[in-house]
C-alpha cells in the first residue's frame, strides 16, 4: 500500500487488525409464514441469523424494537419477516416504511416486491409517484414506502383520505433511524408522535420497528425518536471477514504554502485517488469514499490517469458513483462492482446507505465522514467471510482528522455515538404543534406526548398569534389553510433564496436564507448535480441568486465576521478562575469577503464583499478564563482588554476573533426541482418542489421548497415567525462547503459496525492513555507560552498573545466537537475574545448553527473535559510549527486566520483543563 510513497514519507500512523467472525444462525420462528420462508430461501437466505430472528419475533409479538447491528447484517429481514408473514396470512395489517432518502425507499420496495409473496401489495408514495397512482396506493396498498417529508406533507396533512389505511396500520418501519439527528431528527421525532396520534384516532396502535447503525444506547435513542419504549437487539450474528485498518496522514508539502504561509498537506482526495489506483493494480475490488461529488469525480479521474500510465487496460475498471446519476446508471455500476468488471469506484456517501454492496477487498475513506456510525458503515463495505480486507482512513487537513490518525482509539475503540436530537426546540416544536393541531384538535392529556410544559408555552404563543384557538377541551386550528406546506422538516428555515441560471432562467435549487450570504455570495462557486456555476448576483430582497455555468480552477471560501451576545445563562459552573456555561445567545454575522483557492490548498486572493448582517438566536457553550490565570504572573494579566464587538472595542490586542461555521441545513442539499408535492391530499397551501441529491449526496428525500409566509428571515424572531415563513430547502450551502474544499458538509450519518476496537499495532507517534476521557497528560511546557514567571496553573501569556491563543483554541474546539456531538463542523460556529462585554472575561464560545439550537452545545457542555482534552491533543499532535489547517486554522475564519497562536492555545487549554480537574470536573 505504501509502495507508491517516497521513502522519506511515513504516512501510516497506525495499523489495527479486526478479526473476522462466523455466522450464528437461528431457526425460522414458528410464526413465520411458509410462503415468506420459501421466498427468502429462494433468495439465498437459508436460515435467519440470530439477531434477525430475535428482532423479528419482538416485532411480530407487538413489542417496539430497534435492531442496531453492522453494515450488511441483514437488518431488512428483521422487519420484512413479521410484516410479510402477517400480509401473507391474509391479515388486515398495513405497514408504513419510512426511509431518510427516496433512493433507499426505492431499493427496499424493490427488495420486498422481488420476493413476490402472495397477499402483499407494496407501493411507494413519494414525490415521484404519479398522481394517477396515488388514489390506488391510498385505497389498495397494504405496505406503503415513503419518507418523512411525504408523511408530513402528503399523508398526515390529508389523513382523512388515508382513513382506511390508518385503521389497519399495524407496523411502522423506520429504516436507518440514526440518520435522524439534529434539527431534522427533532422534526422527525415530533412527526412520529403526530403519526401515532393520527393512527390512534382511527383506532390503530402500530408497532415501531427501527433499523439503525450500531449506536450507543439504541433503545433510548429509538424511544426518544418514537416517543414509545423500544427494546434493542444489538448482538450482530452475521458473518464478517477479517479486516486490517490503516490510518494515513498525508505529508506536509514542501513546495506549497497556504494561508499566512502555513504549510499544507497533500489533499486527502488526491492521496485516496493514488491509493485506489494502487489497489486496482493489485486486482483488489475497492471503494474510495470522498466527501463531495466533485471530489469523487476527480478522484476517479485521477486514478484513471495514473492507470493509463501503468496499465491502460485497467482504465475502464475505474468509475465514479454519486447521487445525481440515473437509477439505471447506478444499478449498472453496482452490478459491475459486484461482478468484478469494475475494480475501483470513487464514491460519495451515496454508496453508504442501504445499498446492497458488501464483501469488497478494500475501502479507502478520504476524510472522517462526520460520525463513527458513518465511518463503520463505510468501512463495513469491505470484508468477505474467509478473506481479509483492507480499510485505509486518509486524514484531511483538519484538526479532527489529525486527532483521529494520532489517537486510533478514538476512531477504533469508541462506542458509536448516539444521535443528538432536541424535540423541545421551540423553532421545531412550534411548526410541528401547528401541524398537529391542524390535523386533529389537541387535548390537554396529549400535551405530554409533545413535551409537556415546553409544548404548553409554544401553544400559548401560537394562540396569541391567533393561529390557534384555546377552548376548554383543547386547542383548535383556526384557518382553512393547513400549515404543512409551509413547514419544512429539514431545517429551521425562512424564506428561500432561489438559485437561477441567468441564461436559461432554469431554477437550479434553493438555499436557506440563513446561509445564502455564505453559500451564494457574488463570486461563489456553486455546485449543482456535479456541474459547477459561479454566482453573479445575490439579491436578498427578491430572494434570487443569479449564476452562470463555469468550471473554474479554484474553489471559494467565504469569510465572515461574527458578534455574539449572551441572552441568558442556563447553566454555569465555576472552577476557580475558569467558568463553563451553557445558554442562549444572539449571533450576528456578516460575510465580508471570500478567498479563492486552488484544489491544492494554495490561496489565490481575497475579494471583499458588502453584504448585510444576519442574525441567529441559538444556544452556545462557552468558557471564560480570568485575567489572572491567563497572564504571565499573579495579578499581572489585567492590563489588557480586547473587544467582543467587532473591530471597535478599543483594546490594544485587536479585534475579537470569530468564526462562524454556521451552516447548511442538516441532511440537505440543493437539487433539481421536481414536483414532490405533499399537497396531493388536498391540504391546500403552496405546492412544494422537491430537492434530491446534492453535493454531499445526503439525498434529501423530498426537500420542500415553498415561498410562502412572511418571515423576516431573522433567526432571532419568535418561534412562530419561523413557522409562518418556514420552508426549508435541502441545505444549499452544503454544496458550497464542498466546493470550497471545506472539511465536510453534513453527512447523513449512517450505520456502523460494532467490531471496533479489537486490537492493533501502532506505527509512529501515539499518545498513550484512554481517549476522550480527559486523562491525557497536560502540556509539557513547550514553546514560548511557558517561558517566564506565571501564575501557578496559569497560562503565562503576555497580553498580546491572548487573542491569538483563544482564537486558535476556539478553532480547534469547533473542529473536535463533532467527536462528542453528532454534528458536522459546519453545523456549529464559534467566537473568541480576550474580553467579552457580557462575561467580563476572556471567553470562547461555540454555538449551534441553527435557530433554537439542535442540542450540540448541550453535548459540548456535558462533555467539556474530554472535548477540550481532545482539542488540546489535536493541536499538539500536529507537527507543523505555528499552526496549519490540520490543527488551528479554520477554513471559514472571518479574520483570515489571524491572529492565531498555536502554543498559546495549548497553554490556554492546559489552564482550563487544569482548573476543571483541580476543582473536580
Ligand atoms: N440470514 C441470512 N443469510 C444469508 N444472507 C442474508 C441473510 N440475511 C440477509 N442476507 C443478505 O445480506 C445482505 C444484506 O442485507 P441487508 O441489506 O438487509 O442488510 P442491512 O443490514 O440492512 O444493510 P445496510 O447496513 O446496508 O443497511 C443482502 O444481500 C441479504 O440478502
Amino acid at each position: 500500500m505504501t509502495a507508491g510513497t517516497p521513502s522519506r514519507e511515513h504516512p501510516v500512523t497506525h495499523v489495527a487488525d479486526l478479526p473476522g467472525r462466523a455466522a450464528r444462525y437461528a431457526e425460522w420462528p414458528s410464526w413465520a409464514d411458509p410462503a415468506v420462508v420459501a421466498a427468502l430461501r429462494d433468495c439465498g437466505v437459508s436460515a435467519p441469523w440470530a439477531h434477525q430472528a430475535e428482532a423479528a419475533s419482538h416485532a411480530y409479538e407487538g413489542r417496539h424494537v430497534v435492531v442496531s447491528t453492522g453494515t450488511a447484517s441483514g437488518k431488512s429481514l428483521a422487519y420484512q419477516l413479521p410484516v410479510l408473514s402477517r400480509l401473507a396470512a391474509g391479515e388486515k395489517a398495513n405497514a408504513l416504511y419510512l426511509s431518510p432518502t427516496k433512493a433507499l425507499g426505492a431499493d427496499q420496495l424493490r427488495s420486498v416486491s422481488s420476493l413476490d409473496v402472495p397477499g402483499v401489495r407494496a407501493a411507494s408514495f413519494d414525490g415521484d409517484t404519479p398522481m394517477a397512482e396515488r388514489d390506488w396506493v391510498r385505497a389498495h396498498a397494504n405496505w406503503v414506502f415513503t419518507n418523512p417529508d411525504m408523511l408530513h406533507r402528503g399523508i398526515l396533512s390529508a389523513h382523512g383520505r388515508w382513513a382506511t389505511f390508518f385503521r389497519r396500520l399495524r407496523y411502522v418501519v423506520v429504516d436507518e433511524c440514526h440518520s435522524y439527528r439534529g434539527v431534522f431528527g427533532s422534526h422527525v421525532a415530533l412527526l412520529l408522535r403526530r403519526l401515532r396520534r393520527v393512527a390512534e384516532h382511527y383506532g390503530a396502535s402500530p408497532v415501531f420497528v427501527l433499523a439503525s447503525a450500531t449506536t450507543a444506547s439504541p433503545a433510548s435513542f429509538a424511544s426518544r425518536l418514537t416517543g414509545v419504549p423500544c427494546v434493542a437487539v444489538t448482538e450482530d450474528a452475521s458473518p464478517r471477514g477479517a479486516r486490517t485498518v490503516a490510518l494515513w496522514e498525508p505529508p506536509l508539502l514542501e513546495e506549497l504554502t497556504g494561508e499566512n504561509g502555513a504549510p499544507v498537506r497533500r489533499p486527502a482526495g488526491a492521496e485516496a485517488s493514488r491509493i485506489l489506483a494502487d489497489l486496482v493494480v493489485e486486482g483488489a475490488r475497492s471503494l474510495a469514499f470522498i466527501r463531495s461529488r466533485r471530489g469523487a469525480e476527480l478522484a476517479a479521474l485521477g486514478a484513471r490517469r495514473i492507470l493509463s500510465e501503468v496499465d491502460p487496460a485497467l482504465v475502464e475498471t475505474v468509475a465514479a458513483y454519486r447521487s445525481g446519476y440515473l437509477p439505471e446508471e447506478r444499478r449498472a455500476l453496482e452490478a459491475a462492482l459486484l461482478s468484478g468488471r469494475l475494480l475501483g469506484v470513487a464514491t460519495t456517501n451515496a454508496l453508504e446507505l442501504g445499498v446492497d454492496i458488501a464483501g469488497l477487498d478494500a475501502v479507502v475513506l478520504a476524510g472522517y465522514p462526520g460520525t463513527l456510525a458513518s465511518f463503520w458503515q463505510q468501512a463495513g463495505r469491505a470484508g468477505r467471510s474467509g478473506d481479509s480486507a483492507l480499510v485505509v482512513f486518509v486524514a484531511r487537513d483538519d484538526p479532527l482528522d489529525t486527532y483521529l490518525v494520532h489517537h486510533p482509539a478514538a476512531l477504533l475503540s469508541r462506542p458509536v455515538e448516539t444521535a443528538v436530537l432536541d424535540p423541545a426546540n421551540p423553532y421545531v416544536l412550534a411548526p410541528q404543534l401547528a401541524c398537529a393541531v391542524a390535523e386533529l384538535p389537541l387535548t390537554v392529556p396529549e400535551l405530554e406526548v409533545f413535551g409537556g410544559a415546553a409544548a404548553l408555552e409554544v401553544l400559548a404563543e401560537l394562540a396569541e398569534q391567533k393561529l390557534l384557538r384555546r377552548r376548554s377541551s383543547g386547542w383548535y386550528w383556526t384557518s382553512r389553510e393547513r400549515p404543512h406546506a409551509e413547514v419544512g422538516i429539514r431545517g429551521t428555515g425562512g424564506e428561500q433564496i432561489a438559485v437561477v441560471e441567468s441564461d436559461s432562467g432554469r431554477m437550479l435549487g434553493t438555499v436557506d436564507p440563513g446561509s445564502a450570504c455564505f453559500a451564494v455570495h457574488p463570486g461563489a462557486v456553486y455546485l449543482h448535480q456535479g456541474s459547477s456555476y459561479v454566482v453573479d448576483e445575490l439579491d436578498l430582497e427578491t430572494g434570487l441568486a443569479l449564476v452562470h455555468a463555469e468550471n473554474p480552477d479554484w474553489t471559494t471560501t467565504p469569510r465572515e465576521v461574527v458578534d455574539i451576545s449572551v441572552l441568558s445563562t442556563q447553566e454555569k459552573q465555576d472552577y476557580g478562575g475558569v467558568s463553563i456555561c451553557l445558554g442562549e445567545v444572539a449571533v450576528t454575522s456578516q460575510v465580508v469577503g471570500y478567498l479563492r483557492r486552488r484544489p491544492s490548498g494554495e490561496v489565490l486572493d481575497h475579494t471583499p464583499l458588502d453584504l448585510p448582517e444576519q442574525s441567529l438566536r441559538t444556544r452556545a457553550v462557552w468558557y471564560t478564563v480570568s485575567a489572572e490565570l491567563l497572564g504571565p504572573a499573579a495579578g499581572g494579566g489585567k492590563g489588557w482588554r480586547g473587544s467582543s464587538r467587532g473591530t471597535g472595542g478599543g483594546g490594544a490586542e485587536g479585534p475579537a476573533a470569530a468564526d462562524t461555521e454556521v451552516a447548511p441545513d442538516p441532511g440537505g442539499s440543493p437539487g433539481s426541482l421536481a414536483a414532490d408535492s405533499g399537497a396531493a391530499g388536498g391540504s391546500g397551501g403552496a405546492a412544494a418542489a422537491s430537492a434530491a441529491g446534492g453535493a454531499t449526496d445526503a439525498e434529501a428525500a423530498s426537500g420542500s421548497v415553498t415561498a410562502a409566509g412572511d418571515s423576516t428571515g431573522s433567526a432571532a424572531a419568535r418561534p412562530f415567525t419561523t413557522v409562518a415563513g418556514s420552508a426549508t430547502a435541502a441545505g444549499g450551502s452544503v454544496s458550497t462547503a464542498a466546493a470550497s474544499g471545506a472539511p465536510g458538509a453534513s453527512s447523513s450519518g449512517v450505520s456502523g459496525d460494532g467490531e471496533a476496537g479489537t486490537g492493533g499495532h501502532r506505527v509512529g507517534t501515539e499518545s498513550a492513555g484512554p481517549v476522550g476521557t480527559g486523562e491525557e497528560p497536560l502540556a509539557s511546557g513547550r514553546g514560548p507560552a511557558h517561558e517566564g514567571g506565571r501564575t501557578p496553573g496559569g497560562a503565562g501569556l503576555v497580553p498580546a498573545r491572548v487573542p491569538g491563543a483563544l482564537h486558535a483554541a476556539e478553532h480547534a474546539a469547533i473542529g473536535l466537537l463533532p467527536l462528542f456531538a453528532t454534528c458536522d463542523r459546519w453545523d456549529i460556529g464559534g467566537v473568541s475574545t480576550a474580553w467579552h462585554e457580557d462575561t467580563g472575561e476572556a471567553t470562547v464560545f461555540v454555538h449551534d448553527g441553527h435557530p433554537g439550537g439542535a442540542g450540540f452545545a448541550e453535548r459540548g457542555y456535558a462533555a467539556i473535559v474530554p472535548w477540550l482534552a481532545a482539542t488540546r491533543e489535536a493541536i499538539v499532535s500536529c507537527e507543523c510549527p505555528t499552526g496549519c489547517p490540520s490543527c488551528v486554522q479554520s477554513p471559514k475564519c472571518g479574520n483570515g486566520n489571524e491572529p492565531l497562536d498555536k502554543a498559546g492555545a495549548v497553554a490556554v487549554l492546559d489552564t482550563v483543563l487544569g482548573a476543571l480537574r483541580q476543582h473536580g470536573a
